[in-house]
Parts: structure tokens; C-alpha cells; sequence
């Protein structure tokens, strides 16, 4: 393969069928990097030391040094490894879930990892980094550049840093499109990922599961082939994307839509993210479109409380809104 100068090249990337704008690729000190921060959008910050200690966090380092105990590890029959809550799958609903959840000792999902031939299932281990790790990791992670991110916390007034996830992929895993609720630094460690945005307010144009279901926050359209019966406004959904490299944070801000894919035919993937809540909410009309997200989740919230069956939500909803508000 023709590796171009970046580190990999397009036929690495899945076929979609959006056409995307490049999200802005900037120098750490270039002012404009917080300008677009304080106005939601997304931005990769270069040459920042945020997560540099992590950078020998390659597979016989990790093996050497990740400590003994179990690390969170998905399973999939597939490429993708689509979350869902546990706590929100309700028997006799007839989910199934498409991912299984392991506990598994690092050097098993080195080993598997290693072995891994296309066509078998695809391992992606989601470990929050805590104190089960060993002393070199918290070492390394004591050493992340807090002084940037803590920087960004609180010029951009976020929250309290609620995690890190520590992310190893194999190469051509995907994470379907969602939203998280949390103010995201993206830091990739190793290999590349190719992270495709959409802001809130494309909210009608990728369906999200109804709030109640397990796969919450998670968009129905399958983005390798796409029903547009089912979701006819997806062909206007306007997307903005990049690929991440080693040393190379994506800012992903609250309620932005992201799709994550771990090159094909590349290496493993490590990323570390820094999950921050949210800042105070400063109301001011018309409302923003992540804003518009949330209380249509609350409306979503409310009405399962007082119908209970799910079942009654869109009676209720059509009976309110057709002929009347539409
Ligand atoms: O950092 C993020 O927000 C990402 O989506 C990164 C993504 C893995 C996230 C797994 C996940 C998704 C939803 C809820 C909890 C955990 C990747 O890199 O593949
Ligand atoms: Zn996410």
C-alpha cells in the first residue's frame, strides 16, 4: 500500500456516502484553536504534550506494564461495536445486544489481538483508567499533560473531569455514530482513527433510538448501508471529519454527533479520552441546538414516567401534534 507522507491513505477509510468538510487542524498556540472551543466546534489541537507521556504505550509495553487484574473488553461478530446500557434492556423486549462484555486479562487480548484473522470476532478493549492499572500506566498518566487540559477546563468554564477511557483497537473497528453528554479531548496515542462529526441541530437528520432504549443517544442508521426509506433525511445530513494521529487531540464538544473508525489494513489503536461535564447552562433564545437535545430528551423522560408503556409514547405524541401543530 502507497503510503502517503500522513501515515496512511484513503482507501484505509469505509465507504460513506456524505461528503464531508475537513474539521480545522491547528497548532496548540494558535488562538483560534480556543475561539472555536467557546463556540462548540469541533477542532484537532497538534503539538500538544497532553497524553506525550503515552506515547511508548505500544502492545509489549502495555503487556509489560498494565498490571494484573480484568480490563473491560468488547466482543463483536462484526466491525462494529455499537454501546448500549445494560441497565436500560428490559426482558421480553427482544433486544439483542450486539456486542458481548468481557473481563479479560491483558495479555489474553494481547495474544487474541495478535492472532486476530479477518472474519473472526473483533476484540476492542474500553478500560476506564483507575487504580487497577499498574504503577508504570498511573506513572505515564500522572505524567499527561494536565496543565492543557485543565487549561481548556476552565477558560471553557466545563465541569469536573468525570473519566478516562483508555481505548485498544483492532485495525477497521468501528463505533457507530452517537452523542455523549460530556465535553470530550480525544487523544490519540496510536495508529490512526478516522472521526466523522455532525453538530446537535442534525439531530432530524440522524435518529437517534428513543431515549428509553438501551441504544440511547445511539443513531439507527446503519452508515455502510444506510435504509433511506426508513431515514429519508439522512441524505441531507452535513458532516464534518478527520483522521487522528499519534500526538494529535480532537476536541469533540457536547451532544456533537462522532462516528470512530480505527483505519483498515492500519496497526492496533490506542486513544485516551477526558470526559468533562458540561458548563453551566446559560439560556439565552433562540435556544441552540444541543440545547433543543435536551429538552426533547426531557419531554422523552417525562412522558415514559407518566404513560409507562413506551408503546403509548408516539399515540400520544402524533394525537398532540398531527393536524393540530403540523
Ligand atoms: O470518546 C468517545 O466519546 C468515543 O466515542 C470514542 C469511541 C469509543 C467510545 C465508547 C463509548 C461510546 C459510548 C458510550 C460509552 C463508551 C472510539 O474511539 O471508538
Ligand atoms: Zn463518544
Amino acid at each position: 500500500m502507497a503510503m502517503d507522507n500522513k501515515g496512511w491513505n484513503a482507501s484505509q477509510l469505509r465507504n460513506c456516502d456524505l461528503q464531508f468538510d475537513e474539521i480545522p487542524r491547528l497548532h496548540h498556540n494558535d488562538p483560534k484553536v480556543d475561539e472555536l472551543m467557546s463556540e462548540n466546534k469541533p477542532v484537532v489541537v497538534l503539538g500538544s504534550n497532553l497524553a506525550k507521556s503515552a506515547e511508548k504505550w505500544d502492545l509489549d509495553y502495555l503487556e509489560r506494564h498494565m498490571g494484573e487484574s480484568d480490563f473491560t473488553v468488547f466482543q463483536s461478530k462484526s466491525h462494529k461495536f455499537k454501546y448500549y446500557d445494560d441497565k436500560k434492556v428490559t426482558s421480553g423486549d427482544g433486544f439483542v445486544p450486539p456486542t458481548k462484555k468481557l473481563d479479560m486479562k491483558l495479555p489474553e487480548f494481547i495474544k487474541r489481538l495478535r492472532a486476530w484473522k479477518k472474519g473472526e470476532d473483533r476484540l476492542y478493549l474500553q478500560q476506564g483508567l483507575n487504580n487497577t492499572v499498574g504503577p508504570a500506566i498511573v506513572h505515564d498518566f500522572l505524567n499527561f499533560d494536565w496543565n492543557f487540559c485543565t487549561g481548556k477546563q476552565s477558560k471553557h468554564n466545563w465541569g469536573s473531569l468525570t473519566s478516562n477511557l483508555m481505548l485498544i483497537g483492532m485495525e477497521g473497528n468501528v463505533t457507530p455514530c452517537h452523542y455523549d453528554e460530556q465535553e470530550n479531548l480525544f487523544a490519540q496515542v496510536h495508529g490512526f482513527k478516522r472521526c466523522i462529526l455532525f453538530p446537535p441541530d442534525q439531530f432530524e437528520c440522524l435518529y437517534p433510538h428513543p431515549v428509553h432504549h438501551p441504544h440511547d443517544r445511539q443513531s439507527m442508521v446503519d452508515f455502510d448501508r444506510p435504509d433511506y426509506n426508513k431515514f429519508p433525511k439522512f441524505r441531507q445530513a452535513k458532516g464534518f471529519e478527520t483522521v487522528v494521529g499519534p500526538g494529535e487531540v480532537l476536541y469533540i464538544p457536547m451532544y456533537w454527533w462522532h462516528h470512530v473508525e480505527s483505519l483498515m489494513q492500519g496497526s492496533y489503536t490506542v486513544s485516551v479520552n477526558f470526559w468533562y461535564k458540561g458548563g453551566p447552562v446559560s439560556v439565552s433564545y433562540p435556544l441552540k441546538g444541543h440545547q433543543k437535545v435536551a429538552v426533547m430528551r426531557n419531554v422523552e423522560k417525562m412522558l415514559l414516567d407518566v404513560l409507562q408503556d413506551p408503546k403509548e409514547i408516539p399515540v400520544l405524541l402524533r394525537a398532540m401534534v398531527l393536524g393540530r401543530y403540523t
